[in-house]
This record gives C-alpha cells, structure tokens and sequence, in this order.
C-alpha cells in the first residue's frame, strides 16, 4: 500500500518506518528541511531504541521516502497519516492549528480518494473539523478517521509492530477496510483492532494517558502517605499489584510523571470536560499532586544542610524524563534544577542520552559531567532523577570515594535499603524508610 506521513517526529518517523518495514511505500513529510534532509542522508532525527536498522533497511530499499513537499509526498497514498503536533494552547486545551493548518492544504491538492488518519492526540470532534475543512477545496471523495497512537518512547517500536489493541475510529466501511488491511500485520496474534465512532476513539486516548497518569499519581500519594505511617511502598505496590483487576504496571511511585504527553493531555481533557461545563475533580488533583512530587526531594535535601544550599554542590543522575530516551519535555530534572539553582546551590549532571537537549534548554547554568562518576567528584550529595539501568547496581566504593558526604536523594528508589545500610550511605527515597 501507498501510504504518506505528514509530521516526522517521534510519533511520524516511528509509524512511518514500521509501515515501510511491513512492505508498505511509505513517504514522510515534515516541513523542517535540516530534519528532512538528514533523514534522507540516512542520519536518524531521534533517539529510540531498535528503529535505526529497521529504517536503514527500508530506505536503502526505496520502501521509506522523505520530502519537504506535502503535494508531492501525498501523491497516491491511499492512506494519509497526521503525525503533528498538538501541544497546549494558552488556555491548556490543545492548540490544533499544525492539524487543521495541513488539512486545508491536503484540501487544495488532494486528486484522488485518500483515508486521512488523525494519528495525533486530538480532542473530541477533531475529526469532524478535519473533514470540514478538507471538504471546504476538496473535489474528490475522502474519509477522516481516528487513529490514536498509544506508543512509549524508548519502546516505540515494540509498542507500534506489537500493539495491545489498535484503536480506529470510522463511519466509513470503506476506510475500515483499508485499515483492517493496513493493520493486519501488526494483529496477528489476536491483539484486536477495536473499532469505533470518531469521538469515542478520540476520547479513549485522552481515557488512557489520564488513568495511567493517575494510577502513578495514586501510587505517588500512597507512597507520601507510607513515609508519614511507617509503611514501605514497595511492599504495598507488590501487594496490591498482583490484584489482576489492579495490575502490576504503572504503579511505581517517584518524583511524579513527565514527559510530552502525561502532563499535556490531562491537562487538555481538563479542558475538555470545562468545556462541556462538567467538573472532573479527579483531574484537577492529579495536575495538583503531580506538580509537588516532582520536587518532592527538595525539602529533604535543604534540611540536610540545615537550610542552607549556598554553595553547596549537588550531582544529579539522569535529566531524561525517564530511561531510554533523550526526551527532557516536563522532565522532573529540569523541575529540581531550577529549584536547587533558586536556593543557591551549583548542580552538576551527568545524563547517558539527554546531556545535549538539556544544554540547549539550560545552558551554562549548570556543569556538565562526562559519566555518571565525575558527576559526583566533590559533590555535597546525590540525587536521582531518571532509572536509567546504569545507576542501578553502580560501584558504591567509588561513589563515597567522591562524594563529600555520603547521601544519597533517589527519586526512582534504585536501592535496596539493607544494602544501602550496609553501603553506610544516608538514603532518602520515595514512600519508604530514611537509612541513616
Ligand atoms: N511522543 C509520543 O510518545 C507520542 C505522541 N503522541 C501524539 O502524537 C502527536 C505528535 O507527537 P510527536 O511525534 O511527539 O511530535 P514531534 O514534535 O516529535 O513531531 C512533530 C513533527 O511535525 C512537524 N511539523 C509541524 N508542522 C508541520 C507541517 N505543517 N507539515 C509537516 N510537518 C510539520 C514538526 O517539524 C515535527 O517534526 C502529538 O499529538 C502527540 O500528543 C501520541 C502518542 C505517543
Ligand atoms: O501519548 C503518549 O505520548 C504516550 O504517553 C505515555 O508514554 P511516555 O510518555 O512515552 O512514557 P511512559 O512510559 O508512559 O512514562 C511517562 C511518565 O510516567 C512516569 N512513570 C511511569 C510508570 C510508573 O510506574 N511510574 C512513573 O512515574 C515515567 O517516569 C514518565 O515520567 C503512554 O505510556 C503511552 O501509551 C502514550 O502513547
């Protein structure tokens, strides 16, 4: 099948070279030219691990194209995908001006019929404003359908060929078909493609990332609540984890969630439901709770200096907003530097993938370490901020080797607490005990 991305970033680049890999011709189309051209060189714009052989092989075999030009890049697709941004408007709610921007031009060249695919993250009714404004220049038939994409970064490529289920939303049996057929692949195993209407597929997406932001938000007020009773977390995820109705996924408490989409999206729905006047409460307190765990830390670190962190020199281990991505968007790193930069102290990070986006958003205003050790030469003490694997079972001699005072400040709770006893560290964490 013909098929077209518009929008190469994380979510187009990966749909895109996933489609190629299962023998589609695949075109994307960004309007960023450094991005397109070096894509086209064969150097791959983001980092996610596993889609670097799978979209080497499918450009050098001609399956995977790229292009600046939407006409030409549209041309024939049989199906049209729309990977662009959706970030917050001023008033939180998602700002559809990419999308809405590129269906009115899709409105002016489209030749032939086309399923256009809204593969972003849109509110309720997108798809009807989408068909309206194709439909205003369009002089051939089309459908606009659905398509949420439920993907993790750092698992992109897991998550898109071998997917829980897949979502369409449709009113056209000519456009499911189509989908059915472009899907098949990625379906084998009897993961289902579920279909439904337009607004209730739009809406299952903003369901998803929302419960799963408050199964972690749940978790983060357990463990707040665990440290005030003298309960241990980890003990109580276990226990109720292996509920099947609960679930051992997503309940791991820490310095709250980050990321392009958690934060975004609860927050749309917000607005979403305020602007059908209904008062989802639950929503509001994750925004609220969330906001505080991401500097949860930070009192605990200023009263182990007695108030003061002038001077002071705190390392941070990871800026990531979580492992195996390069991605800081709403990273809890970025929450803790800035607040311990406000309070006086000098910060110096070591990241194995983000170092460079943080240079970018930070600049000078913090140190940068090379690896993960030198982060912690002369440091005041430790915090941690991202489960990268490395930090996991790291050298505990060299760390008091270099550390100034032997404390450690752990967001993701890496350590277990009798070995960091035994390590003779001062360990804070998350919903557990403090080792002193
Ligand atoms: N990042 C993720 O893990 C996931 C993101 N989503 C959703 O997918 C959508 C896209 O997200 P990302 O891929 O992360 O965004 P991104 O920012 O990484 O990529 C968007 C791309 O669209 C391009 N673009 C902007 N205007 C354009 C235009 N007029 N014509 C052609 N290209 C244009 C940009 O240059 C950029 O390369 C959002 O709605 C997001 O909420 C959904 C699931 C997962
Ligand atoms: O719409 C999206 O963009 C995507 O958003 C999330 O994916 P992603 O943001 O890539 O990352 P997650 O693995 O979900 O982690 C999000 C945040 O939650 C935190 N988290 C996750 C799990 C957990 O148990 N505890 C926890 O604090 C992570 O540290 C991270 O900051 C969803 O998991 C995807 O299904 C969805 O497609």
């Amino acid at each position: 099948m013909k098929i077209a991305v518009v929008g190469t970033g994380y979510v187009g680049l990966v749909t895109g070279t996933c489609f190629s890999e299962t023998g589609n011709e695949v075109t994307c189309i960004d309007i960023d030219q450094a991005k397109v051209d070096s894509l086209k060189k064969g150097k791959i714009t983001i980092y996610e691990p596993g889609l670097e052989p799978i979209f080497d092989r499918n450009r050098k075999d001609g399956r995977l194209k790229f292009t600046t030009d939407l006409a030409e890049g549209i041309k024939e697709a049989e199906v049209i995908f729309l990977a662009l941004p959706t970030p917050p408007g001023e008033d939180g709610s998602a700002d559809l001006k990419y999308i809405l921007g590129v269906a009115d031009q899709i409105g002016k060249v489209l030749d032939h019929y086309a399923v256009i695919v809204d593969k972003s993250t849109v509110p309720v009714g997108t798809a009807e404003k989408v068909h309206a404004k194709i439909a205003a220049n369009a002089k051939v038939e089309f459908d606009v359908v659905s398509n949420p994409e439920f993907l993790r970064e750092g698992v992109a490529v897991e998550d898109f060929m071998k997917p829980d289920r897949v979502v369409v939303g449709t009113s056209s049996d000519r456009a499911k078909a189509i989908m059915e057929r472009l899907y098949a692949p990625l379906v084998r195993q009897g993961n289902p493609i579920i279909f439904m209407d337009e607004r209730s597929a739009e809406m299952t997406k903003y369901a998803a990332n929302s419960f799963l932001a408050m199964k972690i938000t749940f978790m983060n007020e357990m463990a707040n609540l665990c440290e005030l009773a003298g309960a241990n977390v980890d003990n109580v995820r276990k226990g109720i984890g292996t509920d099947s109705r609960i679930g051992k996924r997503f309940l791991f408490p820490g310095i709250g969630y980050g990321g392009s989409c958690f934060p975004k999206d609860v927050q749309a729905l917000g607005k979403t439901a305020q602007e059908f006047n209904y008062d989802f409460k639950i929503l509001k307190s994750i925004m609220l709770v969330n906001e505080k765990q991401k500097v949860k830390l930070i009192p605990q670190v200023k009263e182990y200096f007695n108030g003061d962190l002038k001077g002071k020199t705190i390392a941070l281990w990871g800026l990531a907003f979580k492992p195996y991505t390069d991605d800081i968007r709403e990273a809890p790193s970025l929450y803790n530097i800035k607040a311990l930069k406000r309070a006086g102290a000098k910060v110096v990070v070591f990241d194995p993938e983000a170092m460079n986006n943080v240079k970018k958003e930070v600049g000078k205003k913090v140190k940068y370490a090379s690896n993960m050790y030198e982060a912690l030469e002369g440091a005041d003490a430790l915090m941690i901020m991202t489960e990268w694997p490395e930090f996991r079972t790291p050298d505990f001699s060299k760390m008091k080797d270099k550390l100034k005072n032997k404390v450690i400040f752990d967001g993701r709770n890496l350590y277990d607490l009798h070995e960091i006893k035994a390590q003779g560290f001062e360990y804070y964490s998350i919903g557990r005990e403090t080792v002193k």
